[in-house]
């Protein structure tokens, strides 16, 4: 491994760079103010190489110790230097208590005030729970726009305000996104990739991480009945044993006696299992854990997006729309074909008639004057077409990377061009907005690495890096 320090201050931004030196090692490492230059509106970091290479081993240790891992799990990655570590324990209760609390009693108070009644008795219910102190768990049953998000950020920020540590997990990258300080459930609490009924987290008695756990007051976890209910098993195992030191019944009480607030929609998608029935399904769903029956369902029933500003017309269209897909969900409308199988009538003004090319048409219609829009972020941001078979996602990329200008490309595995929208498919930076589920226009394609702008969300605007594992010598356009 070779790092420089010209290939230290381009790999990392400015700002971040800044941050870093200033907030951390300058203080900790007397790093002299006089070796960070200012030259042509770039930060210039004057450090010899092997100054350099110790210092990225120590940040990239402590990211992964932040996540569970360590280079020790990496041979033969080398092993950075003990005294350049922060302390993991202090990182660990700092990054979830480094909030302004402040600001948070500000939005708190608006948050509070716009509840509307059935928001406002889940946040008490939970919020009295919390206070007790005596464990509990509950399940936010609200479909897409109920404003279950809402509830996630009025009850971190009625903790935060006060100091106290809320973790937030989903179970995917993306709707941790979408959530103050949010996490991968796996991330967060080490959850076994290839989880099982007897699996408990990596998480060790007396470690910092258990230390944190501990001193948590609330864990919410959204998009719940997408992960295995093993997943929540493993957690309540892990909670049961650490708590033990600090709640003498915490081997009685689910995950050990603390809060934990789940939320989703069982009519979303449930847990991925590769060529599982229907039955092995529903017996890896969350309602089919032991924990369910301590679970009390909490219900959220009103559209939220009805009222986010739209005209007379646009709501009650949002709402027809609404509660079409919602009796879809629950199957109550349709002729019933058998146990799996409902057949759905499907209103002209959604479907795409007189089709001659299937692919063709669904491509002209989510995506008009395709050609005089392809330079708008906005355009794609806003449209999306989606296929529940990767052979159709093939055929629909193959033929709207043909119809973006640049020459033809031979057959290979990844095709991407200039300008084309891509999804990430696994969680990056998840604190850059990089995860499962990120969608971005690419800008710049290089032997290892692709330049990107992110198309939504927080960092939507920003252009970042994405190294890649192999050259792409035929694949990429430059
Ligand atoms: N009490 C409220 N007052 C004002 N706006 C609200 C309120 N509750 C929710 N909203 C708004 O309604 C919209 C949908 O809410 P939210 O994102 O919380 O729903 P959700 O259940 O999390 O949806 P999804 O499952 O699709 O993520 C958001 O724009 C949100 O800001």
């Amino acid at each position: 491994m070779k790092i420089s320090g010209q290939s230290m201050v381009s790999f990392i931004q400015p700002s971040r760079m800044h941050v870093m030196l200033w907030d951390y090692w300058m203080p900790i490492k007397n790093i002299s103010r006089a070796s960070l230059k200012v030259a042509n509106g770039h930060l210039e970091l004057q450090l010899d190489d092997a100054r350099v290479k110790d210092i990225s081993l120590a940040e990239i240790e402590n990211l992964l110790r932040l996540n569970g891992q360590s280079l020790a799990n990496f041979p033969p990655m080398p092993i950075p230097n003990q005294s350049l570590l922060r302390n993991l324990g202090t990182l660990l209760m700092s990054e979830e208590l480094n909030y302004d609390r402040e600001l948070l009693r500000t939005e708190l108070e608006s948050l509070i005030s716009s509840l509307t009644c059935e928001q406002r008795e889940i946040y008490d219910t939970v919020m009295n729970v919390v206070h007790d102190d005596k464990g509990g768990i509950f399940f936010v049953n609200g479909f897409g726009g109920s404003g279950k998000t809402y509830i996630w950020n009025t009850l971190t920020s009625a903790l935060r305000s006060k100091g106290d540590i809320v973790l937030a997990v989903a179970s995917s990258g993306i709707a941790s996104q979408l959530i103050p300080g949010g996490r991968t459930a796996h991330s967060r609490f080490g959850i076994p990739l290839d989880v099982n009924e007897n699996s408990t987290c990596h998480i060790m008695q007396g470690s910092d991480l258990a230390e944190l756990l501990a001193h948590t007051k609330l864990i919410i976890w959204d998009e719940a009945p997408m992960a295995h209910r093993h997943c929540f098993e493993a957690l309540d195992r892990t909670l049961q044993d650490i708590m033990q030191m600090h709640n003498p019944n915490s081997s009685k009480q689910a995950f050990g006696g603390k809060v934990v607030v789940f939320g989703g929609d069982f009519r979303h998608i449930l847990p991925v299992i590769p060529r599982a029935c229907r039955q092995d399904i529903v017996l890896a769903s969350l309602n089919a854990s032991y924990l369910w029956s301590s679970c009390k369902v909490l219900s959220l029933t009103k559209n939220m997006r009805l009222f986010a500003g739209n005209s007379t017309d646009e709501n009650k269209s949002i709402a027809e729309f609404a509660d079409w897909i919602l009796k879809i969900g629950d199957g109550t409308i349709g002729n019933i074909i058998n146990d799996e199988e409902h057949e759905i009538q499907i209103d002209d003004d959604i479907l795409i008639n007189n089709v001659i090319d299937p692919i063709q048409s669904i491509v002209d219609n989510t995506y008009p004057q395709f050609i005089n829009n392809h330079h708008n972020h906005e355009y794609f941001r806003d449209r999306a077409i989606l296929s529940p078979k990767l052979e159709d996602v093939a055929h629909v990329n193959d033929y709207m990377l043909g119809l973006l200008p640049g020459s033809s490309l031979p057959y290979h595995t990844l095709k991407l061009k200039i300008g084309a929208p891509i999804m990430l498919l696994r969680n990056i930076d998840r604190s850059m907005g990089l995860c499962n589920g990120t969608r971005l226009i690419l800008t710049r394609m290089c032997d290892h690495v692709i330049e990107a702008c992110i198309m939504s969300g927080k960092f939507a605007g920003e252009k970042v890096l994405i190294a890649q594992a192999t050259r792409a010598s035929h694949g990429f356009e430059h």
